[in-house]
C-alpha cells in the first residue's frame, strides 16, 4: 500500500502543522474540524508558519501556494472516505478520541491506516474503539510540528509490522525523525516531560520562587530553549493536566498526581498561549 492522501483531524496546534507537514511533503490533504472558524484559524497558523520559512528563503512562493492548494478542508467525515492514512489530533480525551474513530471507521476505507497523534493515551486503548486494530498506531509530532525533528511511533498491541514500516517511512517522507517506542502512558517524550513542568507548577503554587525565575534558572541552568512555566503555556496547560491525569490513571503512582495550581488554573480557563493567558500573558 502507498501513502498517497492523508486525512488530518482537528485543525488546532498540531493538526494545522501535522496538516501543513504532509501537504509540505507533496501529499494531498484534507483537514476536519468542528467549525469554520476552527478551520480558518488553522490556515491562518499554516499561513504565518510558510510566511516564516519564506522570509528565511528555506521555500519560495511556488513551494508555499503548491503547499496551501493541496489542503482541503471540510466538517464532514465522509470526506475521508478515500484518504490511505488518517491521523487524529483532537483534544486529549480518550472517550471523544474513541467516539471519533467508531464515526471514522465506517466511514474511511478498510486498508486506510488509523494515527492517533495522542500525547499519552495508550495506542491500544484507542484501538480497541475501532474494527482495525492492526491498521492502528500511534504518530506523535512535537509542538511546533514545522520545526521539530521527532515522531514517537507507538504500536498498539495488535499493529502489524507492514503499518509500522509505512508510518515510519511517512514520517521520513515528512522530514522528520520516527522513532519507535513502547506501548505505555506518555510514551517516553510526555512520561519524562510533562512530571517535570508539573513539578515546576508545584514550585510556582509553593513559593520556591516566581515564573519568571524557574523559567530563568531552567534556560541558563540547563540551557532549555524554553522554561518550563513557558512551556506549558505554549503545550496549552489543558493538555499537560490531561496527560498527568493519564500517567497518574495509568500507572496509579502518587509520583504522578496533578498539582492542584494547575488543575485551578485549567478550572478558570487559563489554558496558556491559547487562551491569551496560562503562567504568563499574551496579545
Ligand atoms: C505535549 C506533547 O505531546 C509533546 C510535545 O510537543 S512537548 C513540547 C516539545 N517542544 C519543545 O520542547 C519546544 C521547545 N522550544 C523550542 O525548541 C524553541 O523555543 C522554538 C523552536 C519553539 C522557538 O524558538 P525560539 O528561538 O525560542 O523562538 P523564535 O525566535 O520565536 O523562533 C526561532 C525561529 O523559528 C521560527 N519559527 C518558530 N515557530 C515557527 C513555525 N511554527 N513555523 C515556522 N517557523 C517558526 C521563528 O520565525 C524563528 O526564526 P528566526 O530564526 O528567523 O528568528
Ligand atoms: N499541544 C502540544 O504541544 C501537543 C504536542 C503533541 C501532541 N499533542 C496532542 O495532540 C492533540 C491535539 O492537541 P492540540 O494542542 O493541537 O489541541 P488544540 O486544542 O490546539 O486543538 C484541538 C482541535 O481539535 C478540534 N476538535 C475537538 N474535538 C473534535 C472532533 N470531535 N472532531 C474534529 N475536531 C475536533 C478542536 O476544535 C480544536 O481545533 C491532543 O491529543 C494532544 O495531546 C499536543
Amino acid at each position: 500500500m502507498e501513502i498517497q492522501k492523508i486525512g488530518v483531524i482537528g485543525a488546532g496546534q498540531m493538526g494545522s502543522g501535522i496538516a501543513q507537514v504532509a501537504a509540505q511533503s507533496g501529499y494531498e490533504v484534507v483537514l476536519m474540524d468542528v467549525e469554520e472558524l476552527s478551520l480558518k484559524k488553522g490556515l491562518e497558523a499554516i499561513r504565518r508558519s510558510l510566511d516564516r520559512f519564506l522570509r528565511k528563503e528555506k521555500i519560495t512562493q511556488e513551494e508555499a501556494d503548491a503547499t496551501l492548494a493541496r489542503i482541503k478542508t471540510t466538517l464532514n467525515p465522509a470526506d475521508f472516505a478515500d484518504c490511505d492514512l488518517v491521523v487524529e489530533a483532537i483534544v486529549e480525551n480518550e472517550s471523544v478520541k474513541g467516539k471519533l474513530f467508531q464515526t471514522l471507521d465506517k466511514v474511511v476505507k478498510p486498508e486506510a491506516v488509523f494515527a492517533s497523534n495522542t500525547s499519552s493515551i495508550p495506542i491500544t486503548k484507542l484501538a480497541s474503539y475501532t474494527t482495525r486494530p492492526e491498521r492502528f498506531i500511534g504518530m506523535h509530532f512535537m509542538n511546533p510540528v514545522p520545526l521539530m525533528k521527532l515522531v514517537e511511533v507507538i504500536r498498539g498491541y495488535k499493529t502489524t509490522d507492514e503499518v509500522t514500516r509505512l508510518v515510519m517511512a511517512t514520517a521520513e517522507k515528512m522530514g522528520k525523525v520516527p522513532v519507535e517506542v513502547n506501548d505505555y502512558p506518555g510514551f517516553v517524550s510526555n512520561r519524562v516531560l510533562i512530571p517535570m513542568l508539573n513539578e515546576a507548577i508545584q514550585a510556582v503554587m509553593e513559593g520556591v520562587a516566581t515564573p519568571e525565575a524557574i523559567d530563568t534558572v531552567m534556560k541558563l541552568g540547563m540551557n532549555h530553549p524554553m522554561g518550563p512555566l513557558t512551556l506549558a503555556d505554549f503545550i496549552g496547560l489543558d493538555t499537560v493536566l490531561a496527560i498527568m491525569e493519564v500517567l497518574y490513571e495509568g500507572f496509579g503512582d502518587s509520583k504522578y498526581r496533578p498539582s492542584p495550581l494547575l488543575k485551578k488554573m485549567v478550572q478558570a480557563g487559563l489554558l496558556g498561549r491559547k487562551s491569551g493567558q496560562g503562567f504568563y500573558k499574551y496579545d
